[in-house]
């Protein structure tokens, strides 16, 4: 999972001096220049000012609370988002992404909070006003997102429960239960309704799992003394295979909870490789899969033979590395300590929680300085009963196939074919791609709103590329029919790019998905998405197409003078 306790992109500040709160684009924002670029063609600057003592009528707060959220949105899109976007999106009412939109109303809030802690503010007043403007814009965002969760509660939760009771023991504040849920093995649901800014699950530094644990061990200084030298990610590999039997681990409970088979693409058979023919992801595995099995070729059995008291051979298998290496993808965490050390570890009993592309936590990864502990807190409410869910970052189904081994429910942003175009056109491409050297991107045409003629549901920014590169004799007073003609060699070269890519995809499988192995299951359901996407372009051209023909013929019919 990724780092998710990013330092904002914007910085919001409240001086009483001139009663404002200042909305900030950092420099330090890789997407700086573009992110300005929109923020400028919206007529925004890269710093609002929002005056508080303007709070003249009752609906100051939620006027002024939507109108920073256009900024914030944009302060935290991240590449496919700005891609992606469109000129309607950015209205009070739509919205980029869902992620987006958490990340974009949680920033604002948390600096409206943090101007409540500057003694030298006195419109305390104000920002209450405009703190629960804001909570009322999450709440309203999350109630049209509501998902079901159904309970499975014939599955035994013994190990799942004792894991919780030795982690209240440890010091850890838990307000989620752990059950399995439909679709998703185990799975954290809220106890309690949660509100906004509740700490779902509070973690004490002693229980996480960390480089420190192996340290302690007794491997780690023949370890240390490997030639060439171990990471200390592959260090704590080959800690976790030994530590998962040792029972009297300090983590015993933690590692008693975990499955024997973890299930990730990386434990994909040869039928599910071969159902994948077509597709990138194939290429994708083979190339991680080989990447391990080097990793582990140059470890044993060498440590086994040099080490077998340390690294006895029943337990360092081929088998039990792939385990060890899908139980540190899939689960764990990059964690910010207080002295500012980043450190992958393995957090008991929030490795429960589920990835969604619409989280309720999108803020961890940070220790608290002033409590030694890890907070989970919540970005949008959860009502009691509900599935409580993280964000494991802004991934693409072929990487949470790989590494996690699922395919989200709701449809993916993150879902992109990249374009490989040819270089002899960025000669004369715009000024977005020459300059700042942006790749070309496609995903579901259902994510635009606008199929209208010229946009068609596909991104602007590839349809400008694709026109700059065959406008070069054209300019503004160039008849109307050249321009169409264009139009229509571009709609027609993308139906051929993406018919290509379809035909390599073969016939749909019939066969019933419900008596697939889980690999060659998920496998046919990621073939099938990679056709819907393509599908969608496809139809997304063709309907193109027809537009600009329609265009064309009213535009001829126009220049000879007769009725259309
Ligand atoms: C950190 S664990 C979460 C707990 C896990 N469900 C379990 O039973 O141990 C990550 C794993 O949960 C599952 N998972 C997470 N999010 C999911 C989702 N949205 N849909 C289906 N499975 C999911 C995947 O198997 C993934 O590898």
């Amino acid at each position: 999972m990724e780092d998710c306790k990013k330092s904002p992109p914007d910085s919001l500040s409240c001086t009483d001096e001139n009663h404002t709160i200042v909305l900030k684009l950092s420099k330090r924002d890789p997407l700086f220049h573009k992110k300005k670029k929109l923020l400028q063609s919206k007529g925004y600057d890269v710093e609002m000012h929002i005056q508080l003592k303007s709070a003249s009528h009752s609906k100051w707060a939620r006027t002024t609370a939507e109108s920073i959220l256009q900024v914030s949105r944009i302060m935290h899109l991240d590449e496919a988002e700005l891609y992606f976007r469109e000129d309607g999106s950015c209205s009070p009412t739509g919205y980029y992404t869902q992620k987006n939109e958490l990340e974009a109303l949680n920033s604002m809030l948390c600096y409206v909070n943090s101007s409540f802690l500057d003694d030298t503010c006195s419109h305390k007043d104000v920002l209450r006003d405009l703190q629960e403007a804001i909570i009322q814009l999450i709440c309203d965002f999350g109630d049209k997102n509501i998902t079901e969760t159904t309970v499975i509660n014939s599955q035994n939760c013994d190990k799942e429960n004792f894991l919780v009771q030795w982690g209240e023991k440890s010091g850890v504040k838990n307000r989620l239960q752990i059950a399995y849920i439909e679709g998703f093995g185990r799975g954290a649901i809220a106890v309690t309704d949660l509100k906004v800014g509740d700490i779902a699950l509070e973690i004490p530094v002693s229980a996480v799992i960390s480089e420190d644990a192996m340290k302690k061990s007794d491997m780690f200084p023949t370890l240390e003394k490997v030639d060439d030298g171990i990471s200390t990610e592959t260090m704590l590999l080959l800690w976790s295979m030994k530590e998962r039997y040792n029972s009297s681990s300090t983590f015993k409970n933690y590692f008693d909870t975990l499955p024997e088979e973890f299930n990730t693409g990386l434990s994909f058979g040869v039928d599910a490789i071969v159902a994948l023919d077509g597709t990138l992801l194939l290429e994708e595995l083979i190339q991680a899969k080989e990447h391990l099995r080097n990793q582990y070729d140059e470890l044993f059995p060498a440590l086994c033979e040099d080490h077998p008291d340390i690294f006895p051979p029943e337990l360092y298998t081929w088998e039990q590395f792939l385990w060890a290496c899908e139980l540190w993808y899939s689960n764990s965490m990059k964690i910010q300590f207080a002295d500012g050390a980043l450190k992958t570890c393995l957090i008991p009993i929030a490795g429960f929680l589920n990835h969604s592309l619409y989280p309720h936590i999108t803020q961890y990864g940070k220790v608290d300085s002033a409590t030694n502990s890890l907070k989970f807190s919540m970005s949008r409410p959860c009502h009691a009963g509900e599935q409580c869910y993280l964000s494991y970052g802004n991934f693409s189904s072929s990487h949470l196939i790989t590494f996690y081994g699922f395919m989200p429910q709701m449809e993916n942003p993150y879902d992109i074919i990249q374009l490989d175009i040819d270089g002899s056109q960025d000669v004369c491409s715009g000024e977005l791609d020459a300059s700042s050297g942006t790749t070309h991107m496609v995903r579901g045409t259902w994510f635009s709103d606008n199929h209208s003629i010229f946009h068609y549901g596909l991104p602007a920014p590839l349809l400008n590329h694709l026109r700059s590169a065959r406008e070069l004799f054209l300019d503004a007073v160039s008849p109307l029919p050249e321009k169409l003609n264009i139009e229509i060699e571009i709609l027609e070269d993308l139906c051929s790019t993406f018919s290509g890519m379809m035909e390599n995809l073969g016939e749909v499988d019939s066969e019933s998905r419900e008596n697939m192995d889980w690999d060659v299951k998920l496998a046919a359901e990621y073939k099938n998405l990679q056709r819907r996407i393509i599908s969608s372009i496809l139809s997304s051209c063709y309907a193109g197409r027809k537009l600009v023909e329609d265009e064309l013929c009213k535009s001829m019919a126009k220049d000879s003078g007769s009725p259309s």
